[in-house]
């Protein structure tokens, strides 16, 4: 196929993606609905770029969330643009699967929360110490009441602690990337889910996961879910092998 063909074709999806009114399902519930079933859940992420380079520029949004649909919990979407080349486009394509969609943003600002109602996301990230406790207060309770669920992120034991006793129906995300220097740690974030396990609601692992060695080694410390981009941008069908046997 040639180019002109692709874009025409591509063109035709997004005008389509542009008015849908698509909303997504229920991210909490898929989680849960996944560990019943005795497994870990897989939330995929679209991102192309990260501050580190480029991931996958390469991949439509379309063959990415179409080629996941049936062996996720959900997609987690990206749509900070400057780092991340993010769009909100991406969050309304990606609730026309039916799947649960995580708008993921650096959210500072209720018209954010607004933004990912109107665009079909289920829930909205919320990073714990980007925001002072009066602010992160307020737009956890503002999604609340907007009717989506809150992924409250936290890379270090001590937050996951506090945010846990601070938010106990958010959903608890532990990211084993550093947000200050970037570093990646399975250690640390396995050492946070052990100390917060059984106290928090349901803890997704984010960041860092590479194959079915790592989804292992986080199920077995705890995680309910694990949230992966880089790996599935590059490599989508790696996606059948995150998806490993959780035990009690
Ligand atoms: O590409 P990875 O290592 O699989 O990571 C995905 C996701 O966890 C990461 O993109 C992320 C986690 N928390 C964030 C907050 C903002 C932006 C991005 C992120």
């Amino acid at each position: 196929m040639g180019f002109l063909e692709d874009i025409v074709r591509l063109t035709r999806m997004r005008v389509e993606a542009e008015s849908s009114k698509a909303c997504a399902g229920d991210l909490r519930g898929e989680i849960i609905r996944a560990n019943s079933d005795g497994r870990l859940g897989v939330i995929a992420e679209y991102k192309r770029m990260s501050p580190t380079g480029a991931v996958n520029l390469g991949v439509d949004p379309w063959s990415y969330f179409n080629s996941l649909r049936d062996r996720v919990v959900g997609f987690s979407v990206l749509t900070e643009p400057i780092f991340f080349a993010g769009n909100y486009l991406f969050v309304k394509i990606a609730a026309a699967t039916g799947r649960p969609v995580l708008f993921k943003d650096f959210v500072v600002d209720r018209r954010q929360v607004d933004a990912a109602g109107e665009l079909g996301a289920s829930a909205v990230l919320i990073i714990y110490k980007a925001l002072g406790p009066a602010e992160r207060g307020d737009l956890v309770d503002y999604a609340g009441k907007k009717g989506l669920q809150v992924l409250l992120e936290v890379d270090n034991a001590a937050d996951a602690l506090a945010a846990v006793d601070e938010f106990p129906n958010a959903l608890l995300g532990i990211n084993s990337r550093n947000l200050d220097d970037l570093s990646v740690s399975l250690d640390g974030v396995v050492d946070a889910i052990r100390q917060v396990r059984g106290r928090a609601d349901l803890i997704i692992a984010e960041s860092g996961v590479s194959g079915r060695g790592d989804a292992e080694r986080l199920a077995s410390a705890g995680a309910n879910a694990v949230l992966v981009g880089t790996a599935l941008m590059r490599n989508p069908s790696l996606a059948g092998e995150l998806g490993v046997r959780i035990h009690g």
